[in-house]
Order: C-alpha cells, then sequence, then structure tokens
C-alpha cells in the first residue's frame, strides 16, 4: 500500500501535503506519528476513502468496503446498550452469523447491559475499538484509539490491536502515546514538514537518532 507523490491543499487554500510519498507495510501496525495539524487524522480520511481518494497516489489501497475506520468521536445511539451496540456493528457487518454475549471481551462483560449513554468516554471508546476490530476487513485505520483511557486499559487497547496483525490484517493507526507502544511487526512513519520525514522500524528510528528511547527518538525526528 503506497502513496505516491501526493499533493494537497485546504479548503482555505493552505497546503497539508507537498509531494508526500509513504509506503505501509502489510500485515504490520504501522503508526503514523506527527505533531498536532499536521495532517494524521487528513491522511486516514484519504486511505479510508472518506475523503475522495485519486486512484493516482495510492495505490495498492483496498476499496472503501475492506477498510475499518475508528474515528474519533464515532456518534452511537444512547439507548443501546454495549451488547446492542456491538450486535449491531457485527450483524450489519455479518448478517449470516449471530453475536453473542459471550463473544465480548472480558473488560465489555461488566457493562454488557448498561446504556451507551451512560458510559464514561473512555468506556465509549473501548466498545467502538471492539466494534471496529470485530468488522471483516483487510485495513484497519485507528485514529488515536488510546487518547483519554488510562495506561493499563490503553494496553489492553494496543493488544487488541496487535491481534489483528497476528491475525494477518494491516492496521494504520495514529498515537500521541508513546508508552507501552509495539515495537515488534511494527512500521513508523513521521509526517512532518508536509512530508513523510522518516519511515521505518521503532529501532531504526532510534538508531537514526542516537537514542535508545522511541519518545527520545521521534522529538530528535526533524518536525
Ligand atoms: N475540512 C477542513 N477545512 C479546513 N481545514 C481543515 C479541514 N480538515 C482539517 N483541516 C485542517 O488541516 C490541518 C490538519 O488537521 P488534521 O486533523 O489532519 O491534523 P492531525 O495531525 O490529525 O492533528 P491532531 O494530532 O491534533 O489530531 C489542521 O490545521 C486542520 O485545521
Amino acid at each position: 500500500m503506497e502513496i505516491r507523490d501526493f499533493s494537497y491543499q485546504l479548503p482555505d487554500g493552505r497546503q497539508l501535503f507537498q509531494h508526500l510519498s509513504a509506503v505501509f507495510d502489510a500485515g504490520k501496525i504501522n503508526i503514523l506519528l506527527g505533531v498536532n495539524g499536521v495532517g494524521k487524522t487528513t491522511l486516514l480520511d484519504f486511505i479510508a476513502g472518506v475523503s475522495e481518494r485519486r486512484d493516482l497516489p495510492f495505490v495498492g489501497f483496498p476499496t472503501m468496503h475492506q477498510v475499518a475506520y475508528q474515528m474519533q468521536d464515532a456518534p452511537f445511539t444512547g439507548s443501546a446498550t454495549v451488547a446492542d451496540t456491538l450486535k449491531m456493528m457485527v450483524d450489519l457487518d455479518q448478517p449470516d452469523e449471530r453475536f453473542t454475549e459471550d463473544q465480548l471481551p472480558v473488560s465489555l462483560q461488566e457493562i454488557a447491559h448498561s446504556h451507551f449513554r451512560d458510559l464514561s468516554g473512555g468506556q465509549r471508546q473501548l466498545v467502538i475499538l471492539e466494534g471496529v476490530c470485530q468488522l471483516r476487513r483487510e485495513l484497519y485505520l485507528f485514529d488515536e484509539p488510546e487518547s483519554g483511557l488510562d495506561v493499563k486499559v490503553a494496553v489492553s487497547v494496543l493488544d487488541r490491536i496487535q491481534q489483528l496483525t497476528a491475525n494477518g490484517k494491516t492496521v494504520i493507526m495514529t498515537t500521541h502515546q508513546f508508552r507501552n507502544l509495539p515495537t515488534e511487526n511494527v512500521k513508523v512513519l513521521v509526517l512532518a514538514g508536509k512530508q513523510i520525514a522518516f519511515s521505518g522500524t521503532p529501532n531504526e528510528l532510534m538508531m537514526r537518532t542516537g537514542t535508545s528511547s522511541f519518545e527520545e527518538a521521534y522529538l530528535k525526528t526533524d518536525a
């Protein structure tokens, strides 16, 4: 999956991407990093096909129907319970299969009968994340999946995302959290200066910047 020489101007005329090229590795977690406002979500929107994607710069990406996208602030029905919400997502995606409560991850079983409107922000995020992971797609996009979550819960979210790649799926995610990020089967892409300023493994990023911490290495990458 590759973006070739992609340039994009915002509606207000600002140039967000200029000759941007990037390769996302199949079967890996591709982590897109970059400062606030650099364009990570905008790039995910193009990859997902939410923003109209011209074929020329976007090579080898699955069609929109094969992409699951967890956006920031996804809307949901307040009166549905957690179990109803997940059942609804799975039923829409896989009409021939029955989703039962025992398929809920342990973290959600306790709140299976809580109404969506009564959940905390973090709990809502977990439900949506699980729903997105349940969809059968080739490519999964997550926009800051662990933002606002307790560090222990964030670890379980990252584990859930790793399960996808263990099953041969491809993930592209953005994040601002460096704690507990997986390093195996991971590619890091740093968006800076309207282009991808670095792309490689976390180890390569650390070696290039002469540091032993992922976060420090990122901070030393040109922004
Ligand atoms: N529809 C739009 N109209 C005008 N400007 C937009 C639009 N969508 C995004 N932008 C601008 O594009 C820039 C990139 O936004 P984007 O949300 O992609 O950044 P980001 O890297 O995901 O940021 P963050 O890490 O804060 O979520 C921002 O300056 C934003 O204001």
